[in-house]
């Protein structure tokens, strides 16, 4: 009998669609493709990319919006025709949705350090459809580029807050609660807005003595600011895995 580490996982397909408008989608996909084979699942993945509104499947099961930078990337979104199916695929019941760095900041509801051409104000003289927008899906204030400029990029520990749930005979990284953060240009949250969001990693800095919230999840929805596609540690990547197994499950 094969090993099952996902329950009742046997002969399911999970198709996860990336967005593939920047960032390191590629990345994601191979990592995508190791987590579910260290889960030693039958599940059949499929990754597909996103780029099109016709891509954003009513069956596809689950996306990613990796980082890059979040005004272009909307912009994007805008231009071609995205921004409501978008929303409207997030929205639809069993899709999980994981946004890494810049797609934490999409994601969220509210965003402080907008560039020009980011967030409408009252007086701005830019067509409004030239204006970023924001999916909205996370009750969080984010402040992008809270670490500072691109040459502030950092590695780091980050602290797990939540178990990522990941049965202990898998390869899929170290089991206790740190992981190795790639912080580029990352933004951080600054709030959470509701007590919906649960918090699922944060940076502690000794030197400024807080400690920063880098991870969150709201039901279906998680964001990191950092990028675990980057690194050797699975352990996200099967996470997000296994809330769409569970989403599906409850579809
Ligand atoms: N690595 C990243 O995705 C950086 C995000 C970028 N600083 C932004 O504001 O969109």
């Amino acid at each position: 009998m094969p090993p099952s580490g996902l329950n009742g996982s046997q002969n399911k397909h999970i198709k996860v669609g990336i967005l593939e408008v920047q960032g390191a989608f590629q990345e994601h996909k191979v990592a995508l493709m190791r987590a579910n084979q260290c889960l030693q699942t039958t599940i059949k993945l499929e990754v597909m990319e996103v780029r099109h509104p016709d891509h954003l499947s009513p069956d596809m099961d689950g996306l990613i919006i990796p980082g890059g930078e979040s005004t272009t990337i909307s912009l994007f979104l805008k231009r071609n025709n995205m921004e409501e199916p978008l929303r409207n695929w997030i929205q639809t019941k069993g899709h999980v949705v994981w946004g890494t760095c810049a797609g934490m900041i999409l994601l969220s509801k509210c965003t402080e350090n907008q560039k020009d051409g980011g967030q409408p104000t009252k007086n701005s003289p830019m067509p409004i459809e030239l204006f970023s927008f924001q999916l909205g899906m996370l009750d969080t204030v984010v402040s992008r580029n809270f670490f500072g400029r691109q040459v502030q990029s950092f590695e780091a520990q980050v602290t797990i807050k939540a178990p990522l749930l990941i049965p202990s005979n898998t390869q899929t990284g170290t089991s206790d609660s740190k992981c190795h953060g790639v912080f580029i240009r990352a933004p951080a949250v600054l709030k959470t807005t509701s007590s919906e969001i649960q918090v699922l990693a944060v940076l502690e800095r000794p030197e400024q003595k807080d400690s920063v919230i880098v991870a969150v999840q709201q039901g279906d929805v998680i964001a990191t600011a950092f990028h675990p596609e980057l690194t050797d540690d699975l352990r996200w990547h099967s996470y997000f895995l296994k809330m769409i197994e569970k989403a599906k499950e409850q579809a």
